[in-house]
Protein backbone atom coordinates (compact mmCIF):
# COMPACT_ATOMS: atom_id res chain seq x y z
CA UNK A 1 0.00 0.00 0.00
CA UNK A 2 1.35 3.32 -0.86
CA UNK A 3 0.53 6.49 1.40
CA UNK A 4 -2.28 7.79 0.04
CA UNK A 5 -3.70 4.16 0.03
CA UNK A 6 -2.84 4.00 3.88
CA UNK A 7 -4.66 7.42 4.35
CA UNK A 8 -8.00 6.46 2.51
CA UNK A 9 -7.70 3.14 4.17
CA UNK A 10 -8.01 4.33 7.73
CA UNK A 11 -10.67 7.36 6.95
CA UNK A 12 -12.65 4.77 6.09
CA UNK A 13 -12.50 3.29 9.19
CA UNK A 14 -12.80 6.85 11.32
CA UNK A 15 -15.87 7.37 8.98
CA UNK A 16 -18.03 4.88 9.88
CA UNK A 17 -16.67 5.37 13.61
CA UNK A 18 -17.87 8.54 13.69
CA UNK A 19 -20.77 7.75 12.10
CA UNK A 20 -22.06 5.23 15.36
CA UNK A 21 -21.09 8.38 17.21
CA UNK A 22 -22.58 11.48 16.20
CA UNK A 23 -25.66 11.34 13.49
CA UNK A 24 -26.19 13.59 10.38
CA UNK A 25 -29.51 15.19 12.32
CA UNK A 26 -27.18 15.98 15.06
CA UNK A 27 -24.38 17.42 12.68
CA UNK A 28 -27.68 19.58 11.20
CA UNK A 29 -28.71 21.06 14.24
CA UNK A 30 -24.57 21.72 15.38
CA UNK A 31 -24.35 25.71 15.78
CA UNK A 32 -22.62 26.61 12.30
CA UNK A 33 -24.53 24.17 10.11
CA UNK A 34 -26.66 27.40 8.93
CA UNK A 35 -23.99 29.50 8.65
CA UNK A 36 -23.87 30.85 5.23
CA UNK A 37 -20.68 29.97 3.63
CA UNK A 38 -18.50 32.83 1.24
CA UNK A 39 -17.29 31.99 -1.82
CA UNK A 40 -13.46 31.31 -2.64
CA UNK A 41 -14.04 30.65 -6.56
CA UNK A 42 -15.44 34.41 -6.59
CA UNK A 43 -13.07 36.13 -5.16
CA UNK A 44 -10.37 34.79 -6.59
CA UNK A 45 -11.80 35.06 -10.32
CA UNK A 46 -12.24 38.73 -9.32
CA UNK A 47 -8.22 38.63 -8.55
CA UNK A 48 -6.21 40.54 -10.82
CA UNK A 49 -2.55 39.41 -9.01
CA UNK A 50 -1.90 36.32 -7.32
CA UNK A 51 -4.19 35.37 -3.67
CA UNK A 52 -2.54 33.24 -1.05
CA UNK A 53 -4.05 30.09 0.35
CA UNK A 54 -2.44 29.51 3.36
CA UNK A 55 -2.56 26.71 5.23
CA UNK A 56 -2.42 25.08 9.00
CA UNK A 57 -0.61 22.43 8.77
CA UNK A 58 0.96 21.05 11.90
CA UNK A 59 2.99 18.10 10.66
CA UNK A 60 2.61 15.37 7.33
CA UNK A 61 3.94 12.15 6.13
CA UNK A 62 6.67 13.40 4.26
CA UNK A 63 8.25 16.26 6.20
CA UNK A 64 6.95 14.56 9.74
CA UNK A 65 6.76 17.66 12.44
CA UNK A 66 6.36 21.39 10.91
CA UNK A 67 5.47 23.32 13.93
CA UNK A 68 4.30 22.64 17.28
CA UNK A 69 4.62 25.97 19.12
CA UNK A 70 2.14 27.72 17.42
CA UNK A 71 -1.99 28.43 17.93
CA UNK A 72 -4.50 27.91 15.14
CA UNK A 73 -5.96 31.17 16.37
CA UNK A 74 -3.45 33.09 16.49
CA UNK A 75 -2.01 31.71 12.34
CA UNK A 76 -5.46 32.56 11.34
CA UNK A 77 -5.68 36.02 12.89
CA UNK A 78 -1.98 36.87 11.29
CA UNK A 79 -2.35 35.27 7.91
CA UNK A 80 -6.05 37.19 7.64
CA UNK A 81 -4.06 40.46 8.45
CA UNK A 82 -1.61 39.42 6.02
CA UNK A 83 -3.96 39.32 3.29
CA UNK A 84 -4.65 35.54 2.87
CA UNK A 85 -7.71 35.18 0.35
CA UNK A 86 -8.60 31.37 2.42
CA UNK A 87 -7.36 29.71 5.09
CA UNK A 88 -7.17 25.77 4.84
CA UNK A 89 -7.24 23.87 8.09
CA UNK A 90 -6.20 20.25 8.05
CA UNK A 91 -8.49 17.87 9.91
CA UNK A 92 -6.82 14.97 9.71
CA UNK A 93 -5.47 13.70 12.78
CA UNK A 94 -3.58 10.57 12.65
CA UNK A 95 -1.15 11.69 9.37
CA UNK A 96 -1.29 15.63 9.50
CA UNK A 97 -2.02 16.34 13.38
CA UNK A 98 -4.95 18.43 12.87
CA UNK A 99 -8.47 17.94 13.99
CA UNK A 100 -11.50 19.63 14.24
CA UNK A 101 -10.82 21.35 17.29
CA UNK A 102 -7.77 23.34 15.13
CA UNK A 103 -10.54 23.86 12.93
CA UNK A 104 -13.20 25.51 15.13
CA UNK A 105 -10.46 28.02 16.72
CA UNK A 106 -9.50 29.38 13.27
CA UNK A 107 -13.61 29.49 12.43
CA UNK A 108 -13.80 31.55 15.49
CA UNK A 109 -10.66 33.44 15.17
CA UNK A 110 -11.79 34.55 11.53
CA UNK A 111 -15.34 34.94 9.91
CA UNK A 112 -15.11 36.80 7.10
CA UNK A 113 -11.82 34.54 5.24
CA UNK A 114 -13.45 31.59 3.17
CA UNK A 115 -11.93 28.32 5.18
CA UNK A 116 -11.70 24.96 3.30
CA UNK A 117 -11.65 21.79 5.49
CA UNK A 118 -8.13 19.78 4.34
CA UNK A 119 -9.44 16.10 4.53
CA UNK A 120 -9.81 12.93 2.57
CA UNK A 121 -13.14 13.06 1.30
CA UNK A 122 -14.84 9.62 1.05
CA UNK A 123 -17.96 10.46 2.14
CA UNK A 124 -21.15 12.24 2.19
CA UNK A 125 -20.95 12.51 5.77
CA UNK A 126 -18.09 14.19 5.77
CA UNK A 127 -20.21 16.88 3.79
CA UNK A 128 -22.08 17.36 6.79
CA UNK A 129 -19.55 17.13 9.33
CA UNK A 130 -17.71 20.10 7.11
CA UNK A 131 -20.64 22.24 7.36
CA UNK A 132 -21.23 21.51 10.72
CA UNK A 133 -17.63 22.90 11.56
CA UNK A 134 -18.06 26.17 9.50
CA UNK A 135 -16.15 25.26 6.37
CA UNK A 136 -16.70 27.10 3.05
CA UNK A 137 -14.60 24.77 0.66
CA UNK A 138 -14.29 21.19 0.87
CA UNK A 139 -11.38 19.22 -1.26
CA UNK A 140 -11.74 16.05 -3.53
CA UNK A 141 -8.62 14.45 -4.42
CA UNK A 142 -9.20 12.89 -8.06
CA UNK A 143 -6.20 10.57 -6.64
CA UNK A 144 -8.55 9.02 -4.32
CA UNK A 145 -11.71 8.93 -5.60
CA UNK A 146 -13.72 7.47 -8.59
CA UNK A 147 -15.23 9.75 -11.29
CA UNK A 148 -18.74 8.70 -10.15
CA UNK A 149 -17.53 10.02 -6.75
CA UNK A 150 -15.86 13.06 -7.71
CA UNK A 151 -19.08 14.12 -9.19
CA UNK A 152 -21.88 13.01 -6.03
CA UNK A 153 -19.70 14.45 -3.33
CA UNK A 154 -19.72 17.54 -5.28
CA UNK A 155 -23.45 18.05 -6.08
CA UNK A 156 -24.02 17.07 -2.24
CA UNK A 157 -21.44 19.12 -1.32
CA UNK A 158 -23.59 21.79 -3.43
CA UNK A 159 -26.60 21.14 -2.12
CA UNK A 160 -24.96 21.71 1.30
CA UNK A 161 -23.67 25.12 0.47
CA UNK A 162 -20.54 24.30 -0.09
CA UNK A 163 -17.85 24.91 -3.05
CA UNK A 164 -15.72 22.10 -4.21
CA UNK A 165 -12.12 22.29 -5.05
CA UNK A 166 -10.98 19.37 -6.86
CA UNK A 167 -7.06 18.48 -6.58
CA UNK A 168 -5.55 16.74 -9.41
CA UNK A 169 -1.86 15.58 -10.08
CA UNK A 170 -1.92 14.48 -14.00
CA UNK A 171 -3.57 14.32 -16.88
CA UNK A 172 -5.66 11.53 -16.67
CA UNK A 173 -7.02 12.75 -13.48
CA UNK A 174 -7.87 15.92 -14.44
CA UNK A 175 -10.20 14.42 -17.82
CA UNK A 176 -11.37 11.31 -15.99
CA UNK A 177 -12.95 13.82 -12.82
CA UNK A 178 -13.52 17.55 -13.99
CA UNK A 179 -17.30 17.54 -13.69
CA UNK A 180 -19.29 21.03 -13.97
CA UNK A 181 -19.90 20.66 -10.37
CA UNK A 182 -16.47 21.52 -9.37
CA UNK A 183 -15.95 25.18 -8.53
CA UNK A 184 -12.01 25.82 -8.61
CA UNK A 185 -9.38 23.07 -9.88
CA UNK A 186 -5.96 22.33 -7.80
CA UNK A 187 -3.20 21.16 -9.51
CA UNK A 188 -0.92 19.39 -6.79
CA UNK A 189 2.93 19.76 -7.62
CA UNK A 190 3.39 17.35 -4.91
CA UNK A 191 2.77 13.72 -6.15
CA UNK A 192 0.74 12.28 -3.25
CA UNK A 193 1.57 8.60 -3.70
CA UNK A 194 5.80 9.19 -3.85
CA UNK A 195 5.68 12.78 -2.19
CA UNK A 196 7.77 14.29 -4.95
CA UNK A 197 7.19 18.00 -5.73
CA UNK A 198 7.55 19.81 -9.12
CA UNK A 199 5.74 23.07 -9.66
CA UNK A 200 6.25 22.02 -13.71
CA UNK A 201 3.62 19.77 -12.59
CA UNK A 202 1.28 23.26 -12.79
CA UNK A 203 2.97 24.34 -15.85
CA UNK A 204 1.87 20.89 -17.88
CA UNK A 205 -1.31 21.22 -16.70
CA UNK A 206 -2.42 24.79 -16.71
CA UNK A 207 -3.47 24.85 -20.80
CA UNK A 208 -5.55 21.88 -20.01
CA UNK A 209 -8.20 23.05 -17.83
CA UNK A 210 -10.64 24.76 -19.51
CA UNK A 211 -10.98 28.51 -18.76
CA UNK A 212 -14.03 28.65 -17.56
CA UNK A 213 -12.69 26.76 -14.02
CA UNK A 214 -10.97 28.87 -11.59
CA UNK A 215 -7.31 27.12 -11.20
CA UNK A 216 -5.00 27.27 -8.27
CA UNK A 217 -1.67 25.59 -7.32
CA UNK A 218 -0.73 23.17 -4.27
CA UNK A 219 2.05 22.47 -2.69
CA UNK A 220 6.07 22.81 -2.32
CA UNK A 221 5.44 26.58 -3.04
CA UNK A 222 8.20 28.71 -1.81
CA UNK A 223 8.76 32.10 -3.35
CA UNK A 224 7.53 34.77 -5.35
CA UNK A 225 9.18 34.34 -8.91
CA UNK A 226 7.46 30.74 -9.25
CA UNK A 227 3.99 32.31 -7.95
CA UNK A 228 4.15 35.10 -10.22
CA UNK A 229 5.18 32.29 -13.08
CA UNK A 230 2.78 30.23 -12.74
CA UNK A 231 0.20 33.38 -12.00
CA UNK A 232 1.35 33.89 -16.25
CA UNK A 233 -0.09 30.38 -17.03
CA UNK A 234 -3.59 31.01 -15.44
CA UNK A 235 -3.19 30.52 -11.85
CA UNK A 236 -5.08 33.10 -9.31
CA UNK A 237 -4.88 31.15 -6.58
CA UNK A 238 -1.81 29.52 -4.27
CA UNK A 239 -2.12 26.84 -1.50
CA UNK A 240 0.79 27.20 0.47
CA UNK A 241 1.73 25.55 3.94
CA UNK A 242 4.98 24.50 5.07
CA UNK A 243 6.95 27.39 3.83
CA UNK A 244 5.13 29.57 6.59
CA UNK A 245 4.37 26.82 8.91
CA UNK A 246 8.23 26.12 9.31
CA UNK A 247 8.61 29.36 10.29
CA UNK A 248 8.41 30.80 14.39
CA UNK A 249 5.90 33.50 12.88
CA UNK A 250 3.79 31.93 10.17
CA UNK A 251 1.54 35.16 9.32
CA UNK A 252 5.17 37.35 9.08
CA UNK A 253 6.30 35.12 6.46
CA UNK A 254 3.44 35.36 4.67
CA UNK A 255 3.32 39.30 4.76
CA UNK A 256 6.74 39.09 3.49
CA UNK A 257 5.83 37.00 0.80
CA UNK A 258 3.18 39.70 -0.15
CA UNK A 259 5.62 42.04 0.14
CA UNK A 260 7.69 40.37 -2.39
CA UNK A 261 5.13 40.04 -4.78
CA UNK A 262 4.32 43.62 -4.86
CA UNK A 263 8.00 44.29 -5.92
CA UNK A 264 7.15 42.39 -8.98
CA UNK A 265 6.12 45.09 -12.11
CA UNK A 266 2.38 45.34 -12.65
CA UNK A 267 1.32 42.61 -10.15
CA UNK A 268 -0.03 44.25 -6.48
CA UNK A 269 -1.90 40.97 -4.68
CA UNK A 270 -3.05 43.74 -1.68
CA UNK A 271 -5.49 45.63 -4.49
CA UNK A 272 -8.18 43.91 -6.52
O1 LIG B 1 2.91 22.50 2.69
P1 LIG B 1 2.89 22.75 1.22
O2 LIG B 1 3.95 22.00 0.46
O3 LIG B 1 2.91 24.23 0.93
O4 LIG B 1 1.48 22.19 0.67
C1 LIG B 1 0.25 22.71 1.10
C2 LIG B 1 -0.90 21.84 0.55
O5 LIG B 1 -0.90 21.95 -0.84
C3 LIG B 1 -0.75 20.40 0.99
O6 LIG B 1 -0.83 20.36 2.38
C4 LIG B 1 -1.78 19.46 0.38
C5 LIG B 1 -2.25 19.50 -0.89
N1 LIG B 1 -3.17 18.54 -1.11
C6 LIG B 1 -3.30 17.83 0.03
C7 LIG B 1 -4.16 16.78 0.31
C8 LIG B 1 -4.14 16.27 1.59
C9 LIG B 1 -3.28 16.78 2.57
C10 LIG B 1 -2.44 17.84 2.29
C11 LIG B 1 -2.45 18.37 1.02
Amino acid sequence: MNILEKIVARKKEEVSESKKRVSIAQLENSRLFTRPTISLATALSDAAAPRIISEFKRKSPSKGIINDQVTPAQVTRDYVAAGAVALSVLTDTDFFGGSFADFGSAREANTGTPMLRKDFMVDEYQLYEAKSIGADVILLIAACLSPAEVKSLSRKAHELGLEVLLEVHNAEELSECLTDEVDIVGVNNRNLKTFVTSIETSVALSEQIPASFVKISESGLQGADEIVHLYKHGYKGFLIGETFMKTADPGAALANLQLELTQHSNLNPLVL
